[in-house]
């Protein structure tokens, strides 16, 4: 039995654990505080009872949840055989995350990255074991959504290559080969609909509302770029196309204002109540 550790219990983090759980994974689930992680397991709770509503199978919280155990920082996780990671998209921070990790962990233990745009062989880098270091990058919801980008590293090896995709598969997940490059295929595209979004609010254009209808209606889009972005998180977004900004050093991404402010204010979206939409109502 593959013993999976999650480590960042945010969107992504609560997502990836529930769905390692229900397919019958043991998981351990890690975050900086117990107040996270108490919030994380209620997250999955309420997650499981909509999983239908948002498109997942029936799934049994209570199953779910005994399935998964918590703790606190990298040292958790000595004993897994997989690491899925899933801290904030800012190089300060993962960069510390996988020093921890690596000094822990046993040299087998394989080290998925899930990161928007951030290249594969720069976090392998951090550590002594590039060949075991492979991106994936999940769709959020996590649970809900059928395909991944799959990113080897320039040093990943065949064998966690297909260790990797063992993983998925058993996970209920189809993926997309991608080769290593800032922003994969899925954050080159999205990021760049999401940033001139937010600009043409910037600039009075037309509300959040107005560019989310020509995406549904006229587009044919289940979603509006800035409901996505609420979805995903502003804040994520931003640090994102940050990172898209520095890599590639070309104007089309150059973030939005409007993202850095709301960033600054706190309107993060779904998961801080308010971002282009207010979620402490009934209104969306
Ligand atoms: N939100 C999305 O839709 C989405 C989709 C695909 C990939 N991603 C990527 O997944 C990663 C996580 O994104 P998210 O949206 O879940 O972010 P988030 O901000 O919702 O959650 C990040 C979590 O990491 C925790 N954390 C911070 N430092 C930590 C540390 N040192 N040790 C352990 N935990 C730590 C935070 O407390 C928080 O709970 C990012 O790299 C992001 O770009 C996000």
């Amino acid at each position: 039995m593959t013993v999976v550790g999650v480590i960042g219990a945010g969107v992504m983090g609560v997502g990836v654990a529930q769905n390692l759980a229900q397919t019958g994974h043991e998981v351990i689930l890690v975050d900086t505080s117990e107040a996270i992680l108490t919030q994380a397991l209620a997250t999955i709770r309420n997650n499981c009872r909509f999983s239908r509503m948002m498109g997942g199978p029936a799934v049994d919280a209570d199953e779910v949840l005994a399935k998964i155990s918590t703790g606190i920082g990298a040292d958790a996780l000595a004993k897994v055989d997989v690491v899925i990671e899933n801290v904030p998209e800012d190089w300060t921070i993962k960069r510390e995350v996988y020093l921890a990790l690596d000094a822990v962990c046993h040299p087998d233990t394989v080290f998925v990255v899930n990161t928007s745009a951030i290249p594969i062989t720069k976090v392998a880098a951090v550590t002594s074991r590039p060949a075991n270091v492979i991106g994936v990058h999940f769709m959020n919801p996590v649970p809900a959504k059928p395909a991944v980008e799959l990113i080897p590293g320039f040093h990943t090896s065949p064998e966690t290559i297909q260790r990797t995709r063992d993983l998925l598969a058993a996970m209920g997940k189809h993926a997309i080969d991608v080769k290593d490059s800032c922003g994969f295929i899925s954050n080159r595209l999205s990021h760049v609909f999401m940033n001139e979004a937010a600009t043409l609010v910037y600039e009075g254009v037309a509300t959040a509302e107005g560019v989310d209808e020509v995406f549904r209606s006229c587009f044919g889009h289940p979603m509006g770029p800035l409901e996505t972005a609420d979805l995903i998180g502003v804040d994520t977004v931003l640090y994102s196309i940050e990172v898209l900004h520095e890599h590639y050093a070309d104007p089309k991404y150059r973030p939005c204002p409007l993202l850095k402010q709301m960033t600054e204010a706190g309107l993060h979206g779904r998961k801080s109540g308010r971002g282009f939409y207010d979620y402490t109502g009934s209104s969306k």
